[in-house]
Order: structure tokens, then C-alpha cells, then sequence
């Protein structure tokens, strides 16, 4: 039996799982989101210049990708102190922070963060989607790579001795590329040996979730230790849910807070609403996965932060609870969804 198993790895260290409380298990604190710019609608590139106005919010809330400064995350570790502190005042005590290779981990930043503020941060192992893999990535073996998530799990990520708890993000566009292929492989073998956590961000169609789970398993992961993200903007028709949901991951809907008419990198898609996301909710708590379900705002960019304008990392435990509570999930299962969930998912085997 490793040292690790019956904990959960924070950056601060091993910690006993009933410590964590309430637990966002999809969010940012420090990164870049340059890769995935995407540029303004014609006529609206002096707005995107600068959008952080009053008169330019609702620009922004429903243009988020299209203005380079707001996705600079990284460059509000004062704002996001300011909100981890009012995140414990609210009730919440960890945040799993899904920041991997490719779009700017700063694990000495997490760290402080942590210290600073008393909430359990646990960083992400990996690499994000493949237009951010480098060079040497590509060329790198299923092995090798496997051994470089291993070690940031065992010995600390980027150079640090700080060490990551969950391995993921981990990014997959549709169709999946090769170099996505290869990194799943390398998660689900170095799964395998850790018996830690591991978390998804599939493609932007119905059919991703399903196929990254069969990658995953064919190469020996433990599916019900895996957690599929933003279920919120790919999987829309009750009946695929649910088959995707018996397939065993944790289904989580994580994108809380975002309410946009044009979703940039999928138009054909209609982004729900948070009251669309709780009635999803109830949907899978009425068909008995209470157990299986986590939730998070995958905060990315700046102006979801409350600096801005935005809702910042308390929206769900101050105003989606109240909201869940209300359409008939018990206070029993809300806390299962926040606390016993998460901490089963997070805890080494
Ligand atoms: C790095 C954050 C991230 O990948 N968020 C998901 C954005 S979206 O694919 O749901 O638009």
C-alpha cells in the first residue's frame, strides 16, 4: 500500500479526505487561455480592445474568448486571494484546479495561494488539449509520458517538489487527435499504478465523452475513479445521458455561471442556463446517480471573476444551492454532490 492511499494530495501536502468540506472539482486559479482565442465578430474589434467597461460587460460575458486581456487569468492572483477567502466564508473548504502543461500551471502560485488562504487546493497532472502540446510532446512515448505524469504526482510538477493530486485536466478536442490518443493511454497506465483521480475535458460533440472512456479503459483506467467534465455543452438529450452516465464516470457539470447566447467554439450548440444545469441535475438525482455527480464553475477567464463583474467562485453555495434545494434535491444529496462525492473521487486508492 503507497503512502498516498486512503489521502488526498493538496500543495500543501497529504491531507485525511474528511477535511476537504465543500469542494469545487473544476476551476482555475492561475492560467492562460491564449490558445483558444477567438476572434471578435467584424465591427466589434475596438470594443474587444477594451471591453472592461460598464457599458462593455454584457459584451464581454457573451464574447468572453474574444478579448486577449481577459484571458490572462494569471495576472489576478491578488483578486483570486480576495476570492478564496470569501469562497471559505461561504462554506467552501477545497478546489481541485485544473490548470496542466499547455496552458501555464504555476505550481509556486497554487502553493501561496493555499497558505494564504486556507483552502485545500489540489493541482492537476497532465497535459491540456493538443494544440497547446509541444513539439516534444508529440514525439514523446505513451512510456515516457507516463512516467513524467507519475513523477509529478510523486515528486512535484514544473521544476517544484510541489506535488499534484489528479491527473487532468486532461484535454481531448473531437475527433481526438493522436497526440490526445497517447496522452490518454499514458493517464489511464499511470491511473493504473497511482489509484489516483483523473479528470476529462472531451470534445465538443455527444459521441467524445463515450469515446474518451473507451480509450481509457482499453488502456486499464478506472472509470468510476474518472471524472467527465462539462457535460453542460456536449451531451443535451436526456436519453445519451443517461447511457453515457452507465458507463460509470462522475458526470459533471461544471460551466455554473456562464449564461451565453453564442457559445464561439460551437454555434450549433445552446449553452444552458444555470436553471437548465439544476434541472439536469434533478434529472440525474431522480434516476439514482447522486452518487455519481460534481459540480464546479471552471472559472477561465477574468470576467468571471466579481473584480469584474462576475459570479465569481461562491456563485454555487450562495445562490445555485438555494436553486437546487428549491426543484426538489434534499439537502442530503446537495451535500453529497458538494462534500462526499468529491472526496471519494479525490481520495487515493
Ligand atoms: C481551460 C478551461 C477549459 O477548458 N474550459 C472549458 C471551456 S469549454 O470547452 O467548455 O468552452
Amino acid at each position: 500500500m503507497s503512502k498516498l492511499s486512503g489521502k488526498v494530495q493538496t500543495v500543501l501536502g497529504l491531507v485525511d479526505p474528511d477535511q476537504l468540506g465543500r469542494t469545487m472539482t473544476h476551476e482555475h486559479l492561475t492560467m492562460s487561455f491564449e490558445c483558444c482565442y477567438f476572434p471578435p465578430s467584424p465591427g466589434d474589434e475596438a470594443v474587444a480592445e477594451n471591453p472592461f467597461q460598464m457599458q462593455h460587460m454584457y459584451w464581454l460575458r457573451q464574447n468572453q474568448y474574444s478579448c486577449h486581456e481577459n484571458l490572462l487569468l494569471h495576472q489576478e492572483v491578488g483578486a483570486v486571494r480576495e476570492e478564496l477567502l470569501a469562497y471559505r466564508k461561504a462554506g467552501g473548504g477545497a478546489i481541485v484546479e485544473n490548470t496542466t502543461t499547455g496552458i501555464e500551471r504555476d505550481m509556486p502560485t497554487l502553493k501561496q495561494l493555499a497558505k494564504d488562504t486556507g483552502v485545500h487546493i489540489i493541482a492537476g497532472a497532465g497535459y491540456y488539449v493538443d494544440c497547446t502540446h509541444s513539439e516534444t510532446t508529440r514525439k514523446t512515448s505513451v512510456e515516457k509520458l507516463t512516467d513524467i505524469i507519475i513523477s509529478e504526482v510523486l515528486h512535484g510538477a514544473d521544476g517544484t517538489d510541489i506535488r499534484c493530486g489528479v491527473i487532468g485536466e486532461i484535454g481531448t478536442g473531437w475527433p481526438i487527435t493522436d497526440s490526445e490518443k497517447k496522452v490518454l493511454k499514458a493517464t489511464a497506465h499511470a491511473q493504473a499504478q497511482l489509484g489516483c483521480p483523473v479528470i476529462i475535458h472531451p470534445g465538443r460533440d455527444p459521441a467524445a465523452p463515450a469515446e474518451v472512456v473507451r480509450i481509457l479503459q482499453e488502456a486499464g483506467g478506472d472509470i468510476r475513479k474518472t471524472v467527465m467534465s462539462h457535460l453542460d455543452r456536449t451531451i443535451f438529450d436526456n436519453g445519451e445521458l443517461l447511457e453515457f452516465a452507465k458507463l460509470g464516470s462522475y458526470l459533471e457539470y461544471d460551466l455554473f455561471g456562464v449564461e451565453m447566447l453564442n457559445y464561439s467554439y460551437n454555434l450549433s450548440v445552446d449553452m444552458p442556463s444555470d436553471s437548465q444545469r439544476v434541472q439536469a441535475l434533478a434529472f440525474l438525482v431522480k434516476e439514482g446517480y447522486e452518487d455519481r455527480i460534481v459540480i464546479a464553475h471552471d472559472i477561465h477567464t477574468k470576467n468571471r471573476l466579481t473584480k469584474f463583474g462576475g459570479h465569481g467562485y461562491s456563485h454555487i453555495l450562495k445562490n445555485i444551492v438555494p436553486k437546487m434545494l428549491r426543484r426538489g434535491i434534499s439537502q442530503h444529496q446537495v451535500d453529497k454532490i458538494l462534500i462526499d462525492n468529491p472526496k471519494e473521487w479525490l481520495t487515493f486508492k
